[in-house]
């Protein structure tokens, strides 16, 4: 696994959203990134995940990197049901393993078989499958986006112990919200401000 950014800039409508960002992250860092409603969050996610592309400087990940990502609000086949979704999201890389993801549904109380419809889901419903497609392959480099909204207290107990495997784990993860998620023992964290990432 390797992340490496270097020089980052992002304009979006006249807005500098990222302004020369620089990152390297270490594997196996649990890396925590605050910032403000609109500092350009998910903004620096869907650059990494190469959805988006930046106006200049360059990111570096290597041919071992896999990107697992909850980006924004989870989007889903909606008239489908979630194993539906997480079959055809697996199918990408051909990486479907059910008896992980069924536990990984179990853990969060949510039937792996139940035929509804992914848009008859709630908020932290979906928000559970999201988080469970961002890690279900295997994935080293992991981004969750505000990962814990709509989560009952229930669902962040399981969100905080399955964060605590995938580091014993040597994953890297990083998570982004606009809150402090003081409980989580992050290895680093950075304040995204003014387009720049600084220690908080
Ligand atoms: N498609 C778009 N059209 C217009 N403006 C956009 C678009 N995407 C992002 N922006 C603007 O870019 C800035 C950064 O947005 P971004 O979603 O990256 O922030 P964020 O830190 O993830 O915010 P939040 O915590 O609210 O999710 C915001 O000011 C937003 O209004």
């Amino acid at each position: 696994m390797r992340l490496e950014i270097d020089d980052l800039t992002k304009k979006i409508k006249d807005q500098q959203v990222l302004d020369r960002l620089n990152l390297k992250v270490d594997a196996a860092e649990l890396l925590h990134i605050v910032g403000a409603n609109g500092s350009g969050k998910s903004t620096l996610f869907k650059l990494v995940v190469n959805i988006m592309a930046p106006d200049s400087g360059r990111i570096i990940v290597d041919a071992e990197t896999h990107i697992g990502g909850l980006i924004e609000n989870p989007s889903f086949m909606e008239d489908e049901t979630a194993k539906q979704n997480m079959k055809f999201l697996a199918t990408i890389n051909r990486h479907y393993d059910e008896t992980k993801i069924r536990a990984l549904f179990e853990r969060f109380g949510l039937d792996y078989d139940n035929k509804k419809r992914i848009r008859g889901y709630s908020l932290g419903m979906r928000q559970k499958v999201g988080i469970i497609q961002a890690i279900m392959e295997n994935q080293n480099l992991i981004l969750l986006d505000e990962p814990t909204r709509g989560l009952d207290q229930k669902a962040l107990e399981t969100f905080k112990t399955l964060i605590h495997e995938l580091v014993g784990e040597k994953k890297t993860i990083i998570i982004a919200s606009h809150d402090n998620l003081s409980d989580l023992s992050f290895d680093r964290i950075l304040r995204l401000d003014k387009g720049k990432l600084a220690p908080l």
